[in-house]
């Protein structure tokens, strides 16, 4: 049954934690549906000890690769190979050591377009709507079985940057950013907020002092894309000590 709007916010003590807390919600979900798992991943730097516990023996001989089909939910535009490719990150940290290639759906960033991110936005939408095998996202039927997202110095989460339009974006399932707020400052493409709320979980991670500041703000209740950001059923933020802001501190 879905909890809409509500949030969960689970302290762990440090990034080592955090990393395996998700693994374990990761195990979690896929072991909760026999059927065929869909997960869309998130870029930055905060999954990728996430992704490098995935590839680990005592996760990776657990999970059933074959039924499971990994999205981005946001890409810079750079070429696929760039180190700052999301999809890149995910691929060296475990997908490419682990799933089948077919089970992984990157945004294209490769084409003559490269610099167009509404090009490659509109691929993906193609792409999601086919795996989806429908046009239209029933609440009923989410998309993802889990959608894993980060947060970003300014409240953005994807790249949905405050005060974008992308961020207001209602009917397209994913747009694309001429220019990001924050560094890389190449365009972006991202899933919207309605394709990202498809989900039975959204899985944030937030770690380390940095995400302090950014993290009183949003939990003080402004209005930025991070605290947009719902799943229709599950949203889970999982924040090391670090992170947590004074007052939350256990
Ligand atoms: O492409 C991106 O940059 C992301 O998907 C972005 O939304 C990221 O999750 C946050 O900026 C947090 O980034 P860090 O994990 O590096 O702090």
């Amino acid at each position: 049954m879905a909890t809409s709007h509500e949030r969960k916010i689970i302290p762990v003590a440090d990034p080592a934690a955090l990393a395996k807390a998700a693994a374990e919600r990761v195990i979690a979900r896929i072991e909760q549906n026999p059927g065929r798992v869909a997960v869309c991943l998130t870029g930055g730097s905060s999954p990728k000890a996430l992704y490098q516990l995935l590839a680990t023996r005592e996760y990776r001989d657990t999970i059933p690769w074959d039924r499971i089909d990994w999205f981005i939910g946001d890409e810079r535009l750079v070429p696929r190979k760039d180190p700052l490719h999301n999809m890149c990150m995910a691929r060296q940290a475990f997908l490419d050591r682990c799933a089948p290639a077919a089970n992984v759906h990157p945004i294209a960033t490769d084409t003559a377009d490269l610099n167009d991110p509404d090009v490659s936005a509109a691929l993906y939408e193609n792409e999601l709507m086919a795996f989806y095998g429908a046009e239209q996202l029933d609440p009923a039927r989410p998309l993802f079985d889990l959608v894993l997202m980060g947060v970003g110095p300014d409240g953005h989460t994807a790249s949905l940057f405050p005060g974008y339009p992308a961020v207001a974006e209602s009917a397209r399932w994913v747009v694309g950013v001429p220019k990001a707020n924050v560094e890389p400052f190449v365009p972006r493409v991202t899933l919207t907020l309605p394709t990202l709320a498809s989900c039975r979980e959204m899985l944030f991670e937030i770690a380390g002092e940095s995400k302090r500041a950014i993290l009183a703000r949003l939990l003080a209740g402004e209005d930025l894309p991070a605290n947009r950001a719902r799943s229709q059923h599950e949203t889970v933020w999982l924040v090391d000590q670090a992170a947590l802001p004074e007052d939350f501190r256990g």
